[in-house]
């Protein structure tokens, strides 16, 4: 897609503006940002539901950005499952087959195939009234993929599952797609799910893409401060820092600068570091900075500190086996190369 430009005439702002992404060739590319960012105007606008202001939208090098949703080669999986209630899933599933006058015993052994492919051989001849939740949205998957269409197009499709059925699902499409190759595009509200599905990311925010990239890089290295602060939970930690005899001051404690700051002499700056690149210790260590427990709170497999240093407060993964108590005072540790820098007016990365 090529400078995509959206605006509804309720609206006034730009719901996308001049978006261009493309997506190779059997890649998983997730659409991920805050609610009203414009992932689902992008999509749609991709499917053919949704004329764009300017811009243009080619499939498999063939400009489609005139054609309607339905000569376009794609195939759909929205929130809303959408399934039809009066009919079997069997006839749900090869609906699209049986639309596009396939013979039937093709249409059968394609439903048999994505039926075995998401685990419903057993619920064909039942209606949908009679699956669970999480079962009807397989069966939505399962008529999205077997039509066999170029590109995958999907909506939140697990949104209406609770957090365990979600989880497994979530690995359950992610093998799915990955066996299918189907080139997908997938918008998810979920830093998590965005995270775990994708082969690249891109993160939106108010209509424009402010980051693209494979899930570690864009997590590793947030491009600006909103982007590390949507990915991870928690989110990246943000400091202000002072730059003094080329290293970093926080409050009264100072932090090993990672890259060449001379520009930066006597100005502040941004930390960002993630709270598992932050050791902690209960004893003074040369080059440790002191800090004050304030919150503790066990995550299971790890706890989650709350820690003041200074006037700032920063989130601390800690291993289950540290003694930590609210009050306690304790010293914290980052490796220089797992911080990152940031213009505290743009908000962007400093190009170190
Ligand atoms: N039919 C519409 N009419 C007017 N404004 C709309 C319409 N659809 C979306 N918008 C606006 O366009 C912007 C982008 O909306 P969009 O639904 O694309 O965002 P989103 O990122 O998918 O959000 P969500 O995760 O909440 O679905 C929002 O400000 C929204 O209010």
């Amino acid at each position: 897609m090529e400078s995509l430009v959206k605006t509804y005439a309720s609206g006034g702002k730009r719901a996308t503006d001049e978006v261009s992404l493309e997506v190779a060739d059997g890649e998983f590319l997730v659409l991920v940002g805050p609610s009203g960012c414009g992932k689902t105007t992008l999509l749609r606008m991709v499917a053919g539901l949704e004329t764009p202001d300017s811009g243009r939208v080619s499939i498999g090098g063939r400009d489609v950005t005139d054609l309607p949703a339905r000569q376009r080669g794609l195939s759909m999986v929205f929130q809303s499952y959408a399934i039809f209630p009066h009919m079997k899933v069997r006839q749900n599933i090869g609906f699209g087959l049986t639309m596009r006058k396939v013979p039937r015993d093709e249409v059968e052994r394609r439903v048999k195939h994505a039926a075995e492919l998401l685990h419903l051989e057993e619920y064909l001849d039942r209606y949908p009234a009679q699956l669970s939740g999480g079962q009807r949205q397989r069966v939505a998957v399962a008529r999205a993929i077997v039509v066999d269409a170029d590109v995958l197009l999907m909506d939140e499709p697990l949104s209406n599952l609770d957090a365990l059925l979600r989880l497994q699902f979530r690995a359950e499409l992610k093998r799915i797609v990955g066996q299918l190759g189907t080139t997908t595009l997938y918008v998810t509200h979920d830093q998590a799910e965005a995270m775990s599905l994708g082969d690249r990311v891109a993160v939106m925010r108010e209509g424009k893409v402010a980051q693209l990239g494979t899930p570690l890089a864009v997590y590793d290295r947030p491009a600006d401060r909103f982007v590390g602060g949507f990915l991870g939970s928690p989110p990246m930690n943000f400091l202000t820092a002072h730059v003094r005899d080329g290293a970093l001051a926080v409050g009264d404690a100072t932090l090993p600068a990672p890259d060449e700051l001379s520009t930066w002499e006597g100005r502040d700056v941004l930390v960002g570091v993630r709270a598992e690149n932050i050791q902690v210790d209960a004893s003074a260590q040369p080059g440790w900075v002191p800090a004050q427990i304030e919150v503790v709170e066990p995550t299971g497999a790890a706890l989650l500190l709350t820690a003041r240093l200074g006037d700032e407060q920063v989130k601390v993964q800690a291993p289950t086996t540290f003694p930590a108590e609210p009050d306690q005072h304790v010293y914290l540790r980052a490796a220089p190369e797992s911080l990152r820098l940031y213009d505290p007016a743009t908000g962007l990365a400093l190009a170190t």
